[in-house]
């Protein structure tokens, strides 16, 4: 089964946009579990233009699904996550400056350091995912750093597919494969939307979670949260 991950970040962008409590996070967080979804992702920034730390820590408090805290682990994310105890944390290297992520760790070069915050994670019982490109020998080096899970980067896919090239699916197959081979889950995310995510869910045995939000809030604008959720959840039912 794969679960399906609603990543939040955009409401948060848009409730901050006035500077008020409209959307409210803690609502909307409710409505979507409601709807169906099997968890709740935030990617709390340095400079909290989205998700705030504090949201983090309010959303703690109501998520009945999988909470899934994503992030560069630097001193203050970590100290964050080790408070709040969300079911997982994804490790994502992005620069303070980048306007979203794009790309995955080096898992060879920061090996030393991923396996520490690593361990750290794992003592408190939080489960632990690595965000990389799909690239073997960055999936070999992730299941050195100790870490249960991969999320697979999936930005060049969704581009590729967009353009009609299936074939960019073929290095997430692989590295899916390896991961397999070394005992890592996969997650999978960054722009997959309904165009594509049937396909790629077709394509990657054993995907256990789609954290999904850039494209599932702009498709609901049209369509609905309480439609989209649903229309992803068959998506990847097959
Ligand atoms: C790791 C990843 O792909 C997502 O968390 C994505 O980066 C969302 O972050 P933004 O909402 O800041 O774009
Ligand atoms: N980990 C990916 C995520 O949470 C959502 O990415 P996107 O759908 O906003 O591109």
């Amino acid at each position: 089964m794969t679960k399906l991950s609603v990543n939040i970040n955009k409401l948060a962008t848009l409730r901050n946009s006035r500077g008020g409590n409209v959307p409210n996070l803690i609502k909307a967080t409710k409505d979507i579990e409601s709807f169906g979804a099997q968890g709740i992702t935030i990617h709390p920034r340095p400079d909290e233009r989205h998700i705030k730390y504090q949201d983090a820590r309010d959303l703690k408090a109501i998520v009945t699904t999988e909470f899934n805290i994503e992030g560069n682990p630097i001193q203050k994310f970590i100290d964050l996550v080790l408070e709040v105890k969300p079911t997982q944390v994804t490790l994502v290297p992005d620069a303070e400056d980048a306007i979203t992520s794009n790309a995955g760790w080096d898992t060879v070069k920061h090996k030393d350091f991923l396996k520490d915050v690593i361990t750290t994670f794992n003592k408190e019982g939080i489960r632990t995912s690595i965000f990389v490109d799909p690239d073997i020998k960055m999936v070999k080096g992730a299941a050195e750093t100790g870490a249960h899970r991969i999320e697979l980067y999936t930005e060049s896919f969704a581009h590729q597919y967009a353009q009609g090239n299936k074939s960019a699916i073929h290095n997430f197959t692989k590295a899916a494969l390896m991961a397999e081979k070394v005992e890592l889950g996969i997650n999978a995310g960054h722009d997959l939307s309904l165009e594509n995510i049937k396909f790629f869910k077709e394509q990657i045995p054993n995907l256990l979670e789609v954290s999904i939000g850039h494209a599932l809030i702009c498709e609901s604008l049209y369509l609905g949260l309480e439609n989209v959720i649903p229309m992803y959840l068959q998506r990847l039912t097959l």
